[in-house]
């Protein structure tokens, strides 16, 4: 695989719960090292996108390329060695909330890391991971002891874990207040440049997907296609599909181009 190989590429993705379509036609590509923004209306698909990409939801039809790997077409082995290479911050950050935030972290390591890696060893990458967000102080607290914003910067260290090559981030910034949240996206594009990991990030959070996107998709939930492709700043000066342009400038779109949308 060449330096220039895509780490992950989409061809053709039809998405479909049963015989109700969701999107078709989604083919892009995600670069090494750069943050791809997965973006859309309410309901246009971008969850379910993502479960496209890290395994939760076969597509109805189309490819997910990781190298050159097929990943619905490998066998269960293939797919899990691929797996093992994802990091995800789930929506909420998901975290366990009978184990302390070094415990938390420590789980992957325990579930799918290096079987030679002592409990010590462990112990100490989840106090490096931690001290990476920021969360150095808090290593023995609880979930239900910290903010929001420390829960998914918890999350994010948790994702790191196993070094991934592909870290997916669902809604990082949901529900933290703005300087929280801008210090996630410093802390995304910092983890970006230190582990070249290409990262995904389904978020319609505006300030945060201008601050961190080095490229991105826009999904049509009425066309049910993508209606856009590119880095959103570019997208913001030079998309001229009426619902990207207000949605990117946070307008009221015109009557007729919300019509159908949720
Ligand atoms: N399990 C399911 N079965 C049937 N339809 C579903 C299921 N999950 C989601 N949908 C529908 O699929 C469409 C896309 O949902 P999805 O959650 O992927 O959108 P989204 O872009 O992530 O939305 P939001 O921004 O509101 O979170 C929606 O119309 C939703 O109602």
């Amino acid at each position: 695989m060449s330096a220039n190989t895509p780490a992950i590429v989409v061809h053709g993705l039809r998405m479909a719960y049963g015989s109700k379509l969701i999107q078709e036609e989604v083919s892009f590509e995600v670069a090494k090292g750069s943050v791809f923004i997965i973006m859309g209306g309410s309901g246009c698909g971008k969850s379910t996108l993502l479960k496209h990409l890290i395994g939760l939801m076969p597509p109805a039809a189309g490819q997910v390329l990781y190298g050159d790997h097929d990943y619905w077409l490998a066998d269960e082995a293939a797919r899990d060695a691929i797996r093992r290479r994802f990091g995800v911050l789930f929506q909420g950050a998901a975290l366990f909330s009978t184990m302390t935030l070094a415990e938390n972290v420590m789980l992957p390591m325990k579930l799918n890391g290096d079987r030679r890696q002592s409990a010590a060893e462990q112990r100490e990458r989840a106090e490096t991971l931690l001290e990476l967000v920021g969360l150095s102080a808090a290593a023995d607290l609880l979930p239900n002891e910290i903010s929001g914003g420390m829960k998914k910067r918890a999350g994010l260290a948790r994702a790191l874990a196993l070094e991934p090559e592909y870290l997916f981030l669902d809604e990082p910034s949901a529900g933290l207040d703005p300087i929280s949240s801008r210090k996630l996206d410093e802390l995304i594009l910092d983890l970006r440049e230190r582990t070249g990991a290409a990262v995904v990030v389904v978020t319609h959070e505006l300030p945060s997907l201008f601050a961190i996107g080095d490229d991105g998709i826009f999904l049509d939930a009425v066309s049910k296609r993508p209606i856009a492709r590119g880095a959103p700043k570019q997208l913001l000066e030079s998309c001229d599909h009426p619902f990207v342009h207000a949605f990117l400038r946070r307008e009221v779109p015109p009557e007729d181009v919300e019509d159908g949308r949720e």
